[in-house]
């Protein structure tokens, strides 16, 4: 997403203090009919050290997806702008109305760093890294709530429908029908949501879970999630479950209703996807095409090149790749003048303790590599730490042999999607990990178990040598099926289970 950058209200060149953004939508505040509410806004506020600010596209798949869904549907996005104190007055961007949610500097440290990211992000991650549960966390958590919660029960219309996005959120559907019942209210879960056994650690557990349940539809990617929220509801707050379909979720997901007093939550799985259609049109045009030759020519046309795209994430698994690599380069499996690796981490999360350790731990492993079996001119891996603009991603996908996606947990991986949908000569291989919410869906990909070095070394090779007929056969069936099952299709069936008909026909 771009900001109006030739409107006179531009802030790419104001200074700090002057943030005032675009066209003022003062007149519209209150009057959206529809308003997702994510941590974030679709973009971010970047201070530079001149005291400049420039708004970015923020990282992330959550963005990637429901940016399509609210353009679609010219509705509202409630986010913090990404920097503290930063407040703008509501403002359009690529025709969504953006309502910001500012952050104090301490909010964004014990809110989206801690509570968020130390303490929920990990526990919903099967415990990758150790959870920390401190009560001042908490009750920033609770807070910033709060204030989301009145922020956009002053962005919208009476009988609105509000679409609350992801674990940052999970008190908002209860305080938002403290403040607004008359509001029609979604949440959906990006993350996976733990079993019991994890769950049960947290010490807010019964808040979050009633929290969750102000919401006339929670839903998550998959089944799984479904059955750990229902059994949850039961066992913390004593509500009457049943496991029945909620009308649209699809064949084969499971779904089911929680009784809370009069009211009916239902429940359901509704896996996320990408504008597929989108991708894999811009994947075919001449720039793209032309780039993807470019970069495999820049790499020195490497027999073997193959990617990896991440945000730099301990739960991606990008050490696990780069282990496996490495042994097979060792094991004369691969050969160290055929093979070349891009990996593309885009910064995340960069104050948090364990992501720090992670990069000194990833960009050490590069370093090994490069040193034992690189020689010159011809590094085995090329790390690009940094953001990449859409067109050079998709020519990165598209020049790309092998597609490394090796996750030790993830909620679903869009990039996974993204690299099938941008695969349009059906030359390509997908390694993926079972542990993503992508592999439930994508049954044809090169499946391997990221906690078995063996088998995540056995899926590459394959992948690699496979015959090029059933490769080719594999990606057309993942072609089909990210093409027919796209982001708008996901939205249409969750706004459609929440009720909102008329918005899911506008899709
Ligand atoms: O906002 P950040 O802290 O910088 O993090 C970026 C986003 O990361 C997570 O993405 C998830 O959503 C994807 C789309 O559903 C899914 O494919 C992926 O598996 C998830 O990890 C996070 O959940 C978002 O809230 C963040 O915005
Ligand atoms: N350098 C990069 C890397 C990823 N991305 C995008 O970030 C998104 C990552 O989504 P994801 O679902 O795989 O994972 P999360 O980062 O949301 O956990 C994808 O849409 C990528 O295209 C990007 O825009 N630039």
């Amino acid at each position: 997403m771009t900001a109006n950058a030739a409107t006179p209200n531009d802030t790419s060149t104001a200074t700090r203090g002057e943030s005032a953004p675009r066209s003022t939508l003062t007149s519209n505040v209150g009057h959206a009919d529809f308003v997702v509410v994510a941590n974030r806004l679709p973009i971010d506020l970047e201070r530079r050290p001149d005291g400049t600010e420039v708004w970015k596209r923020s990282p992330g798949g959550l963005v990637t997806a429901l940016e399509s869904v609210l353009q679609a549907s010219s509705g509202a996005w409630v986010g913090w702008p990404g920097v503290p104190d930063a407040n703008p007055e509501p403002f359009e961007a690529d025709g969504i109305e953006l309502h910001s949610v500012p952050l104090s500097a301490q909010e964004i440290e014990y809110y989206y760093e801690g509570f968020s990211n130390g303490t929920l992000w990990p526990l919903f991650h099967d415990v990758i890294v150790q959870p920390e549960y401190h009560r001042h966390w908490w009750s920033a958590y609770v807070e910033v709530n709060r204030r989301f919660a009145e922020t956009v029960a002053a962005a919208t219309a009476e009988q609105g429908t509000v679409w609350v996005q992801d674990y940052q959120l999970l008190l908002l559907p209860k305080m938002l029908r403290q403040i607004r019942p008359d509001l029609n209210i979604g949440f959906f879960q990006h993350i996976p949501f733990p079993p019991v056994e994890l769950f049960m650690q947290l010490p807010w557990r019964t808040e979050i879970i009633e929290g969750m349940l102000g919401a006339d539809l929670v839903g998550f990617h998959l089944p799984g999630g479904v059955e750990n929220f229902l059994y949850l509801a039961s066992r913390l707050s004593g509500y009457e479950t049943s496991r029945r379909s909620i009308g649209t979720a699809r064949k084969g997901s499971r779904s089911g209703v929680v009784q809370v007093g009069f009211r009916e939550v239902k429940v359901g799985a509704f896996p996320i996807s990408i504008a597929s259609g989108k991708i894999s049109e811009r994947s075919k045009s001449k720039e793209v095409r032309q780039r993807s030759k470019e970069i495999r020519k820049e790499l020195g046309n490497p027999k073997l090149l193959m990617l990896g795209v991440d945000r730099l994430d301990y739960t991606k698994g990008i050490d696990v790749r780069l282990r496996a690599l490495e042994e097979l380069i060792a094991e004369g499996r691969i050969g160290a003048s055929d093979v070349s690796l891009v990996q593309i981490a885009t910064p995340s999360r960069e104050r948090v303790e364990q992501y720090q350790t992670m990069r000194t731990s990833i960009e050490h492993a590069v370093g090994r590599i490069n040193g034992l079996y690189g020689t010159i001119g011809h590094p085995i891996v090329t790390y690009l730490h940094r953001p990449v603009p859409q067109a050079e991603l998709l020519a990165f996908y598209r020049s790309a042999d092998v597609m490394l996606v090796t996750p030790i947990r993830d909620g679903m991986n869009l990039v996974a999607k993204e690299y099938v949908a941008a695969t349009v000569d059906g030359d390509g291989a997908l390694v993926l990990s079972e542990f993503t919410g992508a592999a439930a869906e994508l049954r044809r990909a090169y499946k391997c178990n990221p906690h078995d070095l063996d088998g995540v070394k056995d899926a590459i090779e394959l992948a690699v040598g496979d015959d090029p007929e059933e490769r080719r056969r594999r990606m057309t069936t993942l072609r089909r099926q990210v093409l027919t099952n796209d982001v708008t299709r996901w939205a249409r069936q969750f706004l459609k289970a929440l009720g909102g008909e008329e918005l899911s026909a506008k899709l």
